[in-house]
């Protein structure tokens, strides 16, 4: 039995806009609940959210089946930290905060088992390869494996285009907080100077022929990437959609 078929990967390749949302809880009640909503990608949030390997672990097992594909950011681009996740059963890896060509090429290590990269061997007791009932995953891991770089700052867009000379890479996505922050425009990433920054950063990408991808809060400029292709558009989060549902379940009595 081969590794999973990697739909979100193939989805990309094939330049579908795929519709997404950050969870940001760590919790696997929720991740289960949002796998059943119809949206096509989950960000696991290893980064800002309390998401260690068992809560990884918990949320991949909630997602499961369910037609929400798992894409989980990791806190760096920590080889070892990579690896465990990859042998967790995550096939989608967001890295964030790449700033050069060479981090790029690292990152692609990684994630990919020799010869084109380093990643450890160790799958056949982890759940990735079935606790080895998939008996074909050391052949076919990599063919679908995912991996997503974060261009999210001013040096990472100096060195955009060598990280989209970097073969292996599946997307890159722009990260409109921690770029609007580095731009000067903190808390701010409608700012014109910082939405031109991220309009020119998208084409160049997508010119390189990689997918590009974003999260947005604003639902006039979602439907605008979602109008212009962008490949992998994240529209919003658990934390921010339970807060202003009960916010607003709340104001409707005195
Ligand atoms: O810089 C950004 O914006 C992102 O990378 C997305 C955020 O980190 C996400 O956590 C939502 O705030």
């Amino acid at each position: 039995m081969p590794a999973p078929e990697n739909t979100f990967k193939r989805r990309l390749l094939a330049r579908e806009t795929q519709i997404g949302l950050w969870l940001s809880l760590g919790d696997a009640s929720v991740a289960e609940l949002a796998a059943g909503t119809g949206f096509d990608w989950l960000v696991i949030d290893g980064e800002h959210g309390p998401n260690g390997l068992r809560d990884v672990l918990a949320q991949l097992r909630a997602i499961g089946q369910r037609g929400a594909h798992p894409v989980v950011r990791v806190r760096d681009d920590n080889r070892a930290v990579i690896k465990q996740m990859l042998d967790l059963g995550a096939q989608t890896i967001l890295i964030p905060m790449i700033e050069s060509g060479e981090q790029a090429r690292q990152a692609v290590q990684s994630v990919y088992y020799p010869p084109v990269g380093v990643r450890g061997i160790g799958a056949a007791l982890a759940r990735a390869s079935g606790f080895g009932a998939e008996s074909d995953y050391l052949e076919t891991a990599n063919d679908e494996v995912c991996l997503l770089l974060q261009v999210e700052s001013r040096a990472g867009l100096d060195a955009l285009d060598d990280i989209l000379a970097v073969e292996g890479v599946g997307g890159v996505f722009i990260g409109p907080g921690d770029l609007s922050a580095d731009m000067g425009h903190r808390g701010n990433p409608g700012h014109p100077e910082v939405q031109a920054a991220i309009d020119e950063a998208i084409a160049r990408i997508q010119a390189a022929g990689v997918p590009a991808g974003i999260l947005t809060w604003n639902p006039d400029l979602a439907q605008a990437y979602a109008k212009a292709g962008i490949e992998f558009l994240a529209v919003g989060s658990d934390v921010t959609t339970l807060r202003s549902g009960l916010l607003a379940l709340r104001r409707g009595f005195a």
